[in-house]
């Protein structure tokens, strides 16, 4: 299976650079968190790598193929998955007709919704008559149903709950363990670094820290470092 290979990535918005020279590989079954401070720019590195905005230094490659240059879709089509941070369900279409949406097949749909025993007992309900974590369960599976090899998540626990978004965890996990390449972004930076196995670090637009995930967990002044950009 392929890899996702950033290098050198730089991202100018407004006034300068929010993202600088950044560079890391996504490998298939892995989890990666990506932490850091308010306004460190990893929202700008998410839509950079799934070409929401354009880079202006730096490249993008899906295996082998550079597509720093190829539109969203054509990424897509690669099988690159971002969840925006705020994506929503679509409030009057049922769960099933939520998850048809992306899924290539019928027996898809039923995969999916067994990776989300809670949602199979709603599948016929609108998608508005859900709970906020049940909602963004659909958000979830919707992007599994279209099985990723790479998925972009930004800040899955917004206006959840840390119990809610907790139980949204193990199915991070086991989609990674049916291969997809993850890359998490998590304001609740502990939760993250716990199902990772590796972590980026970035702070004012740069990676002050890259390597293991345990790492950080085990040296809270590691990680404070980090975040201070040193
Ligand atoms: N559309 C935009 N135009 C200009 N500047 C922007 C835009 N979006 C973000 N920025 C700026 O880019 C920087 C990085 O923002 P970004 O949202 O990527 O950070 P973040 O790490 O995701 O922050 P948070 O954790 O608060 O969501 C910030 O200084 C922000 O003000």
């Amino acid at each position: 299976m392929k890899a996702l290979r950033v290098e050198g990535l730089t991202v100018k918005r407004g006034a300068g650079p929010v993202i600088r020279d950044v560079g890391f590989t996504l490998e298939p079954g892995r989890i990666t968190a990506l932490v850091g401070p308010n306004g460190a720019g990893k929202t700008s590195l998410l839509e950079a790598v799934s070409g929401v905005v354009a880079p202006s230094a730096g490249r993008v490659r899906v295996g082998d193929v550079d597509v720093t240059r190829h539109s969203r879709v054509a990424r897509a089509r690669l099988g690159l998955a971002h969840i925006e941070q705020g994506r929503a369900v679509f409030p009057g279409l049922t769960v099933l007709e939520n998850l048809r949406l992306t899924a290539r097949t019928p027996a898809r749909v039923d995969e999916v919704l067994e990776l989300f025993p809670e949602l199979e007992k709603r599948r016929d309900s609108p998608a508005a008559l859900l709970s906020g974590g049940e909602q963004q369960m659909v958000v979830l599976a919707r992007a599994f149903a279209a099985r990723p090899a790479f998925l972009l998540i930004d800040e899955m626990s917004l206006g959840l709950a840390p119990v809610v978004f907790t139980r949204l965890l193990p199915v991070v996990t086991r989609s990674a363990a049916a291969g997809t390449a993850i890359l998490l972004v998590e304001q609740f930076t502990h939760l993250a670094l716990g199902v990772a196995q590796e972590a980026l670090v970035v702070s004012s637009g740069r990676v002050t820290y890259a390597g293991d995930a345990q790492t950080l967990l085990d040296s809270p002044a590691t990680l404070h470092a980090a975040y201070l950009g040193s």
